[in-house]
């Protein structure tokens, strides 16, 4: 059965006018773009008593993310900074408490992406690093390249300051636990069952947009698998002309589908909602490979998308004084938060 949630067609107040402002590749006159920082957690399964830290763990990073965005200007700052606060938190697969490889050990990815420079920065097989999305933005940043794997990864991340932590140090008696269990079902759909992926997407007021996706990947993976996640395009995707998507989900089906770039696509050439595209493109998905996910998605207008068609997704997004956050089909939980949150 499919599951999702149609937001209500949101008021757009203008907060701020944005003069025309020319950009790279066009130039832009937009106002009364409200600006959002949109987080999820991960789709599949979440067990009832963690409900509550999950949740907690999302509407955290939306507000770490909205108030980096207010603070610096950025929207790519506002999406690294909202991943780091899920990378840190135990309840999600992604840095700390990532999922474990065959072998025991922890093997992640993370891609970063500007939609105002079509940028971006991508890495796999990353290791004993509480922020591999950082390490993505520094590809993009520090090298003349866009995806960096495995050693030579690291050796950026020692070059450029990080601190590298025992082999020890992010993995986690539910990480082992999981992995366990997945070696006496042998499946390969355990992300169905764990805390998942995380992921952000924001816009500011002149409607640039920034996406950053980070996972642990799948439990039990063999080692060298890279999944959707650093992939852009498939598991992340910014673009101003039409807007910024993550992906949560069966990497595998997600890659090969292009899931990111293909709801973009129908917003910037169909016409489509960003709502309606979510929603199509992650139900085709689903029907073509029998496999499931989960997408969170703005356009260049500051609309949100957001849809799963897994059990549950945890989500949330801070909008002015607004705190949204849901995890379960059609649940929109809001708290209105300080100014100075
Ligand atoms: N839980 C997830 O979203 C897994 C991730 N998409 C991967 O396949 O690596």
């Amino acid at each position: 059965m499919l599951h999702g949630l149609r937001l209500p067609q949101r008021l757009l107040l203008p907060i701020v006018k944005c003069q025309t402002i020319t950009w790279g590749r066009r130039s832009l006159a937009k106002d009364a773009i409200l600006p959002t920082v949109l987080v999820h957690g991960g789709a599949g399964h979440i067990d009832a008593d963690k409900v509550e830290c999950v949740k907690f763990g999302v509407k955290q990073a939306a507000q770490r993310g909205y108030k980096a965005m207010l603070e610096t200007g950025s929207t790519l700052d506002a999406v690294e900074q909202a991943v780091m606060v899920l990378e840190a938190d135990i309840h999600f697969n992604a840095g700390f408490g990532s999922v474990l490889t065959q072998d025991g050990n922890v093997e992640m990815d993370a891609s970063i992406m500007d939609g105002s420079r079509l940028e971006g920065g991508c890495v796999t097989m990353a290791r004993n690093i509480m922020h591999p999305i950082s390490l993505a933005r520094c590809v993009m940043e520090k090298t003349n390249y866009r995806f960096l794997a495995g050693d030579g990864a690291m050796r950026l991340a020692k070059e450029e300051g990080f601190e590298i932590l025992p082999k020890s140090a992010l993995i986690t008696e539910a990480s082992q636990k999981l992995l366990k269990v997945f070696k006496i079902s042998n499946t390969d759909t355990l992300y169905n069952v764990v805390p998942g992926t995380v992921g952000a997407v924001a816009i500011d007021a002149c409607g640039n947009v920034a996406a950053a996706t980070s996972t642990g990947g799948l439990t039990g993976k063999l080692s060298g698998r890279v999944g959707d996640s650093p992939i852009l395009g498939a598991g992340t995707y910014a673009d101003n002309e039409a807007g910024a998507v993550s992906a949560t989900g069966h990497g595998e089906s997600i890659m090969r589908y292009n899931l990111s770039s293909r709801v973009l696509a129908l917003v910037r050439h169909k016409d489509y909602s960003i709502q309606e595209a979510v929603e199509e493109m992650l139900q085709n998905m689903t029907a073509h490979f029998k496999q499931t996910g989960g997408l969170i998605a703005i356009d260049h207008r500051g609309q949100l998308g957001i849809y799963f068609t897994t059990e549950l997704m945890s989500w949330a997004y801070q909008q002015g004084n607004e705190l949204h956050c849901g995890v379960e089909v059609g649940e929109d939980e809001v708290v209105i938060v300080d100014d100075d949150t």
